[in-house]
């Protein structure tokens, strides 16, 4: 039987629909929820992102600003943007899109957020803290995987899950989070020797090595989740991921499409973050 295809964006748009009215009892307490994202340069896909987030907020109620600033911006510059909104108590989420220009440090700048609006869950504060267990903003990506494997009913808890890729912001994170649901995982990379020894151990496979179509059929357990977080253009510049879409969906019991999987889970775990700062900050005040 071939694999149920995991609609991140249907299941996107359900967590939506919850937060929208989750905010609209917040904003009769007057709590508004707020976001600000940071741009800095002209790269076109960065610009896309940010559309989808603006987008994303307006269809929940958050209250969303763009900052939008030339690729020949400071370091300093943006330092100084940032504490200010770190000041500002009508910007409860902070997120600076990367990647930066080169001479610009993104450890400086995402150092310097309060981890209390750091909504990218990208903060050194943030990371330790879900490194020890501690309830903290987590990172979207990640967060949205999992999120998404719940939703097919799959118990998480014993099951071998298999990463591809260990990035500080999809496979190390994600990997984290699935050890706290009690899988036992597995990290695989590019220095991995034979790959599919391990990936056809797994029960729950996710593939964040960021290179097109690496993985095909003869990687995948029969029955296996699979759980597509590759973002590649192809030649003809359309979006594709890790992995052979239709070679795998013969294999798989679940599979994310790319687009329509992964990415509109990251964009909804940012706007549950956003709403999750706004309400710390209120019992804080
Ligand atoms: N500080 C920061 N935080 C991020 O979370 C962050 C970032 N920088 N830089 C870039 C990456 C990438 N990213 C995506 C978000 C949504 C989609 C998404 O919704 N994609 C749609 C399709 C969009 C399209 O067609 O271009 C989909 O997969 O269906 C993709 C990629 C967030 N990122």
């Amino acid at each position: 039987m071939p694999a149920t295809i995991l609609q991140g964006k249907e299941v996107a748009k359900s967590i939506r629909a919850e937060l929208a009215e989750e905010v609209a009892g917040l904003k009769q307490q007057g709590i508004t929820p707020g976001l600000t994202v940071i741009l800095v340069g002209e790269d076109p896909a960065s610009h896309s992102y940010v559309r989808g987030k603006s987008k994303g907020c307006e269809e929940v109620g958050i209250h969303s600003e763009v900052i939008l600033k030339d690729a020949a911006t400071t370091q300093e510059e943006l330092l100084e943007i940032i504490q200010q909104l770190n000041q500002n108590p009508n910007v409860n989420g902070i997120l600076v899109q990367l990647p930066l220009p080169s001479h610009i440090s993104e450890e400086a700048v995402l150092d310097a957020i309060d981890p209390s609006k750091d909504v990218d869950g990208f903060h050194p504060i943030n990371v330790g803290n879900m490194v020890i267990g501690k309830e903290t903003l987590l990172p979207c990506t990640p967060h949205g995987v999992i999120e998404l494997i719940k939703r097919t009913g799959t118990e998480i808890a014993g099951k071998h899950a298999v990463v591809i890729g260990r990035s500080n912001i999809v496979g190390k994170p994600v990997s984290l989070l699935l050890q706290r649901e009690n899988a036992t995982v597995t990290m695989c990379h590019s220095r991995t020797k034979d790959l599919p020894s391990f990936t056809k151990m797994a029960d729950i496979l996710v593939v964040a090595a960021g290179k097109a179509h690496m993985i095909g059929k003869e990687h995948v357990k029969p029955g296996a989740v699979v759980i597509d977080v590759g973002v590649n253009r192809n030649e003809a510049g359309k979006l594709v991921g890790d992995v052979k879409f239709d070679e795998v969906q013969e294999t798989a019991s679940y599979l994310t499409p790319v687009p329509g999987g992964v990415g509109p889970m990251t964009i909804t775990m940012l706007l549950k973050n956003t709403v999750e700062a706004a309400k710390q900050q209120a019992k804080r005040r």
